[in-house]
């Protein structure tokens, strides 16, 4: 897949089929439109492209909005990367982006850049300043500058009954199962890891903090869960807590993972973890003694479940 960051930089001279949108999360939903533009575009020998923007329109548009994402940008461009598309242009959305007319939009970018041969979009999309452009406006744009329109009926999309808000909240509320089997792969968290109070090793439960420099993806909700991820080849599964550590009192919210069977330095690695199933809420003990006997039942419930559910589909 050819990513361009830019897209002042980039002509088409072979004709494109092309698929707008956030596309925050490429779940179920988007990744049926997706495979399906990837499909006819090599049908037809023409090459199936996805203009994205970041910033998200609402972080520019609602200046005080405090939108969280599903994905990171990084996260988002590697879950479009499996699917097979030839071309991701991730454009920057700006004020001056957001000010072309609908016409504008789709003359300057669709037709002279991209060569458009097809349009595929969902039922309720709309562009252009203060988004004028519908599927009626794009119709008419179709004959003019001659590109194919296919419309994702309002059928399709409730038929999946997926969508990026639905899986927002519950992401919010910590239901990580529900998550998972609406995105079609695990719920993600990336980041670097930090140095913590060490307290973790003297406990006998040594745990890689996590910071995520995105300050837009969604956290989950402050709990305990099951985690997986991929450290130097190899499939570690591990426990997490999300939340202040009031046992400690922790004053800012942290991000820590116990890997299981796992004993190497991690410090300042970026580390990827899958969250697989939600654990227990969080909870203020009257002792350190009182917070390690619950970590070790954790752990042995989290050996338990891994065995049970995810130990086959690793
Ligand atoms: C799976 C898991 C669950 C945890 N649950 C709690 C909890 O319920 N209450 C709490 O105060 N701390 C909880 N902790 C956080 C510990 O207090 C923390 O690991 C310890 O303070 C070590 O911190 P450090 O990384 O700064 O050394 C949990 C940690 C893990 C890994
Ligand atoms: N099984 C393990 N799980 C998580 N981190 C581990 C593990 N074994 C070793 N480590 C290392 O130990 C560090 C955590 O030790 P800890 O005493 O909790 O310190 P900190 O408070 O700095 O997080 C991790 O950042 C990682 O580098």
């Amino acid at each position: 897949m050819n990513i361009f960051k830019n897209i002042s930089t980039y002509k088409s001279t072979k004709k494109s089929f092309v698929t707008i949108g956030t596309f925050d999360g490429v779940h179920l939903g988007h990744q049926k439109v997706i495979k399906d533009l990837v499909e006819s575009a090599k049908k037809n020998n023409a090459k199936s492209v996805l203009l994205t923007f970041f910033p998200h329109p609402r972080m520019v548009l609602q200046k005080k909005t405090n939108i969280k994402l599903i994905n990171t940008i990084d996260e988002r461009i590697k879950l479009l990367e499996n699917i097979g598309l030839d071309t991701l242009i991730i454009h920057e959305f700006s004020d001056e982006f957001a000010n072309l007319t609908a016409l504008e939009f789709v003359k300057t970018i669709l037709v002279d850049k991209l060569n458009i041969a097809k349009l595929v979009i969902g039922y309720d999309h709309h562009f252009g300043k203060n988004r004028e452009g519908n599927f009626d406006t794009l119709q008419q744009y179709g004959t003019e500058f001659n590109f194919e329109l296919k419309e994702i009926s309002q059928q399709d999309i409730s038929n999946i009954t997926v969508s990026s808000t639905k899986i927002r909240t519950a992401i919010e509320l910590g239901e990580i199962t529900k998550v998972n089997s609406y995105l079609g792969y695990n719920f993600m968290l990336t980041g670097t890891v930090v140095k913590g109070k060490n307290l973790g090793e003297k406990i006998g439960f040594p745990t890689a903090n996590i910071h995520i420099q995105e300050t837009y993806k969604l956290i989950p909700k402050t709990g305990a869960y099951i985690v997986k991820a991929i450290i130097a080849n190899k499939t570690v599964f591990g426990m997490m807590n999300i939340g202040y550590r009031p046992t400690v009192s922790g004053k800012n919210q942290t991000i820590e993972i116990n890997f299981f069977d796992f004993k190497t330095n991690l410090y300042n690695k970026i580390i990827q973890v899958e969250v697989l199933q939600f654990l227990r809420d969080e909870i203020k003990f009257n002792s350190i003694d009182d917070l390690k006997d619950q970590l070790k039942k954790d752990q042995q419930k989290s050996l338990e479940i891994i065995r049970g559910t995810f130990f086959e589909s690793n």
